[in-house]
């Protein structure tokens, strides 16, 4: 238990403002012994802890400059490898293209760069591995640049500040890793602390946030550089009458990053809190390993997908999320606001039916979904985002469309779920301030 403040004044204690020790006082805590070294050690520990729970403190996503209209797709994916005479198989994938719900998306392989890198459509030539994580290795840390940059500017304080980072991707594995090439890009401090999270999959958008919202709360004064950054580099596959799991992922996965800024105790005036983490959690569903998951092979990520992944999320989300619900006595389902994976429509459905969702409360994520595809980590990320601008569009009163709880909810391999209870904030007090006439960051969807 944690000793009253006098307590820490007789352990002779001389905290940096920081709430680290100082040289000098590092020796007391080894020295001292029994009862005193236990007090220090306590007042250590509260010393470092931030008083607040951690809030997001700014948004921002970014996407490849090349849009694919989803109804111009199946041509050019059958014409750069070379499979038109399959028409079969291309009318199978015009098919789930239009039931995909998804309007256009961002994708960094235009025809400029497959051609430069032809074993990506063409596997069997060999290197295929190779040459994807070349793609990957300048890609990923470049588009989370981007996003970074923003979020950096609608955060208002210095880059310097910002203390740790954690990054998410699939795309692609390196050594050292995609944080470190995004923190040199970036210009961030060589000092910064930075968590690598690979392969964690589309649940990743909530695990680094979760991860972040840890730090932050555990570290006095941290400011957490959030980044999801996916691409699909990797997992780009020509069409194959024998798999037609990954006609499903090629319709459906776009490329894109998302980054949030994450710290505990706004400083008044300096930062806006736009969302409290109020609770984080994750579970997987036993005996699910098979219903998605992927390999690195000499071909990049072979990814496989059953059929039955929407009903197993759908089955089972609710009680992941009613373990937060209840801390903010039990609000029904359809006065929360939602930003949630948008893995497919087929997955939003069932989730609307199982927890008899309105049908405008996951609008954000099928606005994101009709937009930009499946990015992967980034798509509850995106939608959060969406959320924040309707609030603003609609002139809602808080921050979550009106709603005071919500959820940042994703899902991937495993099959995991993770998910966060958020808080949203009037938008009539500190989010806006007297700045809401020139508030613009980036446009509300159409
Ligand atoms: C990366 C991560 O970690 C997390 C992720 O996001 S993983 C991706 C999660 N997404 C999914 O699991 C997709 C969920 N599915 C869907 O949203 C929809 O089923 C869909 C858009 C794919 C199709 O829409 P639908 O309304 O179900 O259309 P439906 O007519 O039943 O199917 C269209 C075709 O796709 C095929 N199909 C659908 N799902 C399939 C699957 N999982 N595997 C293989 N084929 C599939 C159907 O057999 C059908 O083929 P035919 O036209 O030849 O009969």
């Amino acid at each position: 238990m944690a000793p009253p403040a006098g307590n820490c004044a007789a352990a002779s204690l001389h905290n940096g403002d920081d709430g680290t020790l100082g040289g000098q006082d590092d020796a007391n805590v080894v020295v001292q012994g029994g009862a005193v070294a236990e007090r220090t050690i306590s007042c250590l520990r509260g010393r470092q802890a931030a008083e607040g729970v951690a809030t997001v403190l700014a948004i921002a996503t970014a996407v490849p400059p090349t849009e694919f209209l989803q109804s111009e797709y199946p041509d050019f994916l059958f014409r750069v490898c070379n499979c038109d005479a399959k028409i079969a198989l291309k009318d199978k994938f015009r098919r789930i293209c239009e039931k995909t719900e998804i309007r256009k998306r961002n994708i960094f392989l235009t025809e400029e760069v497959l051609k430069a890198n032809p074993s990506i459509c063409f596997p069997d030539a060999g290197h295929s591995l190779r040459d994807r994580q070349e793609v990957a290795a300048v890609q990923v840390p470049k588009l989370a640049q981007e996003a970074a940059v923003k979020a950096i500017k609608e955060w208002g304080r210095p880059k310097s500040d910002i203390t740790h980072v954690v990054f998410g991707t699939t795309c692609g594995i390196h050594m050292p890793g995609a944080d470190l090439q995004f923190s040199k890009l970036m210009g961030l401090e060589t000092t910064v602390k930075r968590v690598m999270m690979y392969q964690i999959g589309c649940n990743g958008g909530a695990a680094v946030v979760r991860v972040a919202k840890d730090l932050a709360e555990n570290n006095k004064g941290a400011r957490v550089l959030v980044v999801c950054s996916e691409g699909t580099a990797l997992g780009f596959v020509p069409p194959n009458e024998s798999k037609p799991e990954e006609l499903v992922e090629t319709a459906l996965f776009g490329d894109g990053a998302a980054c949030v800024i994450v710290g505990a105790d706004p400083i008044p005036k300096v930062e806006r809190s736009l969302f409290e983490l109020l609770w984080a959690g994750e579970c997987f569903i036993p005996e699910t390993d098979k219903a998605v998951y992927g390999n690195f092979t000499e071909v990049g990520m072979e990814f496989h997908l059953t059929r039955k992944v929407p009903f197993l999320i759908s089955e089972n989300i609710a009680k992941l999320l009613n373990q937060a619900r209840k801390i903010v006595n039990n609000p029904n389902w359809n006065d929360m606001f939602w930003a949630i994976h948008g893995g497919g429509p087929a997955i939003l459905k069932k989730i609307e039916t199982a927890l008899q969702l309105a049908p405008h409360k996951l609008a954000a994520t099928r606005e994101v979904l009709r937009e930009y595809g499946n990015v992967y980590s980034g798509s509850c990320l995106f939608a959060l985002d969406q959320i924040r601008l309707r609030s603003l569009a609609m002139d809602a009163s808080t921050t979550g469309e009106s709603c005071e709880y919500g959820f940042l909810c994703a899902f991937g391999p495993g099959v995991t779920i993770d998910a966060l209870l958020l808080r949203s904030v009037p938008t009539s007090t500190n989010y806006f301030g007297d700045d809401k006439e020139n508030y613009t960051p980036n446009a509300v969807l159409p």
